[in-house]
This record gives C-alpha cells, structure tokens and sequence, in this order.
C-alpha cells in the first residue's frame, strides 16, 4: 500500500520521515527485536508538479509513505494532498491512504485534555470555522445547505494508530485561525465536546482524500494548549519528538492492521459531494 503523509512544514514532515524510517530501518521484524538495526538508507525525494515528496527508506513489508510539506492553512493543505494523489492516480500507482500529521493546540475540557507532548489521533476531522456567523450565531456551512464539516476516518484503522502510538483518541478541529483566547477555545468545545486538539490543515488534506475516494487519519503531537495566546508555553521541539514516535507507529500499526481489515464502514466521504459518484473516484478504489 501507498499511504501519503501530508504536513505543513519541513519540520514535521522530517520528523514524519525519521519516525516512519527507524522502524524501516529494522531487519525484519521492527522494533522490539533484538538484531542490530541496519544504518537507515537516506529517504528518496520525488518530484510533483509544485511540491517535493520525501519517501523514508523502505522496510521489509510491502509499505511506501510518502511525505509532504504543503503549507500552513487548510487551502494549502488541499492543494497539495490533491496535486500528490493525482500525481500518483494519473500514474497508475494511486494512494491508499492519507494522513494530516503535524503539531497542534490541545484542548483542555472538563473530562479530558490533551496534553502537551502528547498524540491525538482524529476520531472525526472537523472544519469548525466553515460557516456563517449569523445574530443567533455560528451556522455551519451544512445548515446553509453546502458540502460536508466532517470526515471520518475508517474506525479500525484509527483505535490500531492510537494503540501503537499511545495515543488519545478524539475529535481535531480545524481552524483557519489559530485560538487565542479561553472563549474561543470554551466555544468550540461546547460546539464539539468530542474536540482532543486544533490544528490548521487535516480538513483541507480531508477533502481532497475524499475528492479521490481515498481514506483519511489525523494525528497530532501537542505543542500548546489551546486558550490564551502564550508563546512561551509551546514545547515545538518536544511535539516534533512525538510526532516521530507517532510515524513510527503508524507505520507499525499499518503492518498490523492492512486495509482489508479496516471494515468497509469508513464514511470518509459521508454525503459530501466532494466526493462524487462511485465512477468519478474509482481511480483509487481499487
Ligand atoms: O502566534 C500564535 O499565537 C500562534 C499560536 C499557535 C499556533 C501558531 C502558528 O502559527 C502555528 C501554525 C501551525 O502549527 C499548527 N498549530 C500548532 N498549534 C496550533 C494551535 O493551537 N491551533 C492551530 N494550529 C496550531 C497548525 O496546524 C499550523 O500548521 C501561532
């Protein structure tokens, strides 16, 4: 299987591209082994039109991960999610899936929080900004009768991802414009009491996952809280760390737990029309 990882930054998707290559690097059977690991092959690049992929080196199971830096903000994020699947549907080898992965806010709720330095992998990828604000308030676009607030990724594949990453399991908003204040972060919780983390761009990789009929997966290592604007509270580095473990485990856990066992439940698609008839996505269907 193909899978490609999209992030906003270089940084992240190096620190995608050393997590997902250390246990590529490992003789036969991964991490937990006792064999002497190999040297780690340098990843490949590849050319798409407007954007570089980085390919880790591969390991011993019939896995490729692709990663690329697309951009901050959700229109960036499509952009080059949709140029990359493409790219890789025109020539005969099309994704099997794809995965936002970055750094990102996490909430703190009464039940629950995420907390800095750790994972979130997305129950639900949900566009919270994508309406109209009206005197009764917020209205999402799908009240206003326009395309879809949320994709799902295949519920199998998500509990495999978080158990190998330790990861908490909940919902990941995305915002165009990053919280500030413990009103907004207050808001969008009650919007979503399912909400673990924030981030800028896993709606935008959804939609073009969704246009070409393919799978999607959040994960997100925790920099900052979500609330008041602190600067010096954010912990990028230490986020970057665990979105290396995290790429490592999602490619443990694709070795696992491969697409036929993910069920066909996946609402990926849901009702958006993004998504197109079974004919217009059977590219990536197979
Ligand atoms: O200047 C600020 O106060 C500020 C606060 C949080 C994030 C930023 C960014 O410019 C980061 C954008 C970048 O990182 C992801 N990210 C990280 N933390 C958050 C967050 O709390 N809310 C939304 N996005 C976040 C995001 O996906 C972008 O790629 C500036």
């Amino acid at each position: 299987m193909r899978v490609l990882v999209v992030t906003a930054v270089d940084a992240e998707r190096d620190a995608v591209v050393r997590g997902a290559t250390a246990l590529g690097s490992m003789p036969s059977g991964g991490a937990g082994e006792s064999a002497e690991p190999v040297a780690p092959a340098e990843p490949v690049e590849l050319a798409v039109p407007g954007f570089v992929l980085r390919r880790p080196a591969p390991g011993p199971e019939p896995l490729v991960i692709d990663a690329l830096a697309a951009g901050v903000g959700p229109a960036a994020a499509a952009a080059g999610a949709a140029t990359a699947l493409a790219a890789a549907a025109l020539s005969g080898s099309p994704y099997g899936l794809v995965v936002s992965a970055g750094i990102g806010g996490g909430f703190t709720t009464p039940g629950r929080s995420a907390a800095v330095g750790s994972v979130v992998v997305s129950d639900a990828i949900v566009a919270a900004d994508l309406g109209a604000e009206t005197p009764e308030g917020f209205v999402p676009v799908t009240d206003l009768g326009f395309g879809t607030v949320e994709h799902r990724p295949p519920a199998a594949l998500v509990r495999a991802v978080a158990e190998a990453a330790g990861a908490q399991r909940g919902d990941v908003l995305t915002v165009s414009t990053v919280t500030g204040t413990a009103e907004r972060a207050a808001a969008l919780v009650a919007a979503r009491p399912a909400a673990l983390a924030e981030a800028m761009e896993g709606f935008g990789v959804a939609e073009a996952a969704a246009a070409h009929g393919v799978p999607v997966l959040e994960i997100r290592a925790v920099s900052n809280p979500v609330g008041p604007r602190d600067r010096a509270a954010w912990r990028i580095g230490d986020a970057l760390e665990a979105l290396s473990g995290a790429s490592a485990a999602l490619r443990a856990a694709l070795r696992a737990a491969p697409p036929e066992t993910w069920g066909s439940s996946s609402d990926t698609c849901g009702s958006s029309p993004a998504c197109g008839t079974r004919e217009t996505r059977s590219t990536s269907e197979s």
